[in-house]
């Protein structure tokens, strides 16, 4: 039985990330026994990477009972008072009452109330995309804050310095430092955390009071923000309102549900903000880099446009409206997983599986990357190829990534239906009225991107040069 360490350790666990590109990927060549499974010590925890859909399977699916917590640090969960968010609280009642409300809400016919903002989102961000394609990326983040903070709370950022929006990508950049592996003692060694926050050296805690309070009113501000709206008859509908509506259409008076709507919507930025945006960066680059995939959904959409006379909407999507759209999307999805090792779950109760003892408050790790890229299920998986998903000339159809980019067992990604609606009319819009090209030099030469990946939770095709060309067929359709 193995117990401590094999020889699946990251390579230096004191300055390298276990998020790292090079780490998800060296993880994925260690473990390529039958179950895929790795386990080792980094900085006094115990990890176990699953590498296989296999593994992934017997723990967090069949397993559920024992897989479906959270790890919780000392710095990022109980210096930062976490204990009641979404990405930190085990699966206790709490956390149960949390999914179930996120399912009634974001289920796939509820998510369909957002096909609207989604449309109109992605519509006003192609425009952008067109006058000041310079600004791309930006274009793609505003896109996302606008869906996420709409589907929270009803609430229409404004285009520059939104003071919500501010507070939640400041959460955002606080919430990946507090987590990050290795960079706080206090989370090898946590008895530091009794050090009195004026010691010397114990300026991790002062930080962790401040931040923790940041954090909490990137929760709180838009909370409020809506029940005074709700107060005020004013309020748009919204993940919040619906959830704190009373039988009499005013404000619940209830405490504990007012608390647990406000940790609920909270974790709807965090999720649901980075991630989007990651995909549809690297569908960008993906199609910049393979034209010949971006002209067949091009003639694709044109057919549809000629059709219809009209640009497909998140109806046309629901009735399997262009496939190979949909097909682009899976590979995208599994070519660059936008959350490449998932959320860290955790054991609850010692185990034992395939001859390793699991102790109790394991970190389980789901290697997205690695299944996303296993030769056996996706023959020549650095290979961006849509056609994994088509059929075409009687090609076997590759398994569907969704089932693994989502996340495992009960703490899979509720807000699934919400993201592929947004992915899929942003592409579509975009593949309607743009042509993403490779930039070209002051001397006229093509630029060759490299292709390099951010390390993080949510990771992004590093920033690339780029042409984007109007297309004028589309545009015409869309509208101001
Ligand atoms: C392409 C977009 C997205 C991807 C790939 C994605 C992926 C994931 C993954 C891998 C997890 C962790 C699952 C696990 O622990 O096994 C997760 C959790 C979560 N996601 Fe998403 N997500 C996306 C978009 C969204 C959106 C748009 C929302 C909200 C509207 C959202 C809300 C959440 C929440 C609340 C959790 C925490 C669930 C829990 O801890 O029980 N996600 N997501």
């Amino acid at each position: 039985m193995h117990t401590g360490h094999r020889n699946g350790v990251c390579p230096d666990p004191l300055t390298s990330s276990l998020l790292d590109a090079g780490c998800w990927r060296a993880e994925k060549r260690r473990g390529s026994g039958p179950k895929g499974l790795i386990s080792f010590h980094i900085l006094g925890r115990r990890i176990v990477i699953l590498n296989t859909k296999t593994a992934a399977d017997d723990l967090f699916n069949k397993r559920s009972s024992n897989y479906s917590d959270r790890p919780f640090p000392t710095m990022a969960g109980t210096l930062m008072k976490r204990e009641k968010s979404m990405f930190y609280i085990p699966y206790n009642e709490r956390c149960k009452t949390y999914r179930k409300l996120m399912q009634q809400a974001l289920n796939s016919s509820a998510s369909q109330q957002y096909w609207g903002i989604e449309e109109d989102s992605a519509r006003y961000t192609v425009r952008q995309i067109v006058d000041t394609p310079d600004n791309l990326f930006q274009h793609l983040r505003r896109n996302a804050a606008f869906v996420t903070m709409k589907v929270a709370y009803g609430y229409t950022i404004s285009d520059y310095n939104d003071h919500f929006v501010e507070i939640a990508e400041e959460a955002m950049r606080i919430g990946s430092l507090v987590a990050a592996p290795g960079k706080w003692l206090v989370d090898s060694i946590p008895a530091l955390r009794f050090l009195p926050a004026w010691f010397p050296g114990a300026g991790f805690k002062r930080l962790a009071k401040t931040w923790s309070e940041h954090m909490y009113l990137q929760s709180l501000e838009p909370h409020q923000w809506v029940k005074d709206q709700m107060e005020n008859g004013v309020a748009q509908p919204s993940f919040t309102s619906r959830l704190l509506q009373d039988t009499n259409g005013g404000v619940t008076k209830d405490k504990e549900l007012d608390n647990i709507v406000l940790w609920t919507g909270g974790a709807l930025y965090a999720a649901g903000a980075d991630t989007t945006v990651s995909v549809i960066r690297t569908f960008l680059f993906c199609m910049m880099m393979h034209p010949s995939v971006q002209d067949k959904a091009q003639k694709d959409v044109d057919l549809f446009i000629q059709q219809e006379g009209r640009l497909p909407t998140l109806k046309d999507w629901d009735r399997g409206a262009l496939p190979y759209l949909n097909c682009i999307l899976q590979e995208v999805l599994r070519w660059h997983p936008p959350a490449p090792m998932a959320l860290f779950h955790s054991a609850a109760r010692d185990d034992v599986y395939e001859d390793y003892h699991i102790p109790a408050k394991t970190t389980i790790i789901g290697n997205v990357w690695g299944m996303m890229h296993d030769n056996d299920t996706y023959p020549k998986p650095d290979i961006f190829d849509p056609d994994r998903f088509t059929g075409v000339n009687g090609r076997k159809i590759e398994d569907d990534p969704r089932q693994v980019v989502f996340g495992f067992g009960r703490r899979i990604c509720p807000g699934l239906y919400v993201a592929e609606a947004s992915l899929w009319i942003q592409m579509a819009f975009m593949l309607a009225c743009v042509r993403i090209e490779k930039a070209v030099d002051e001397n006229g030469r093509v630029v060759e991107p490299e292709v390099g990946f951010t390390t993080a939770i949510v990771s992004y095709v590093k920033p690339f040069s780029y042409k984007i060309v109007a297309r004028n067929n589309g545009l015409e359709l869309l509208g101001q």
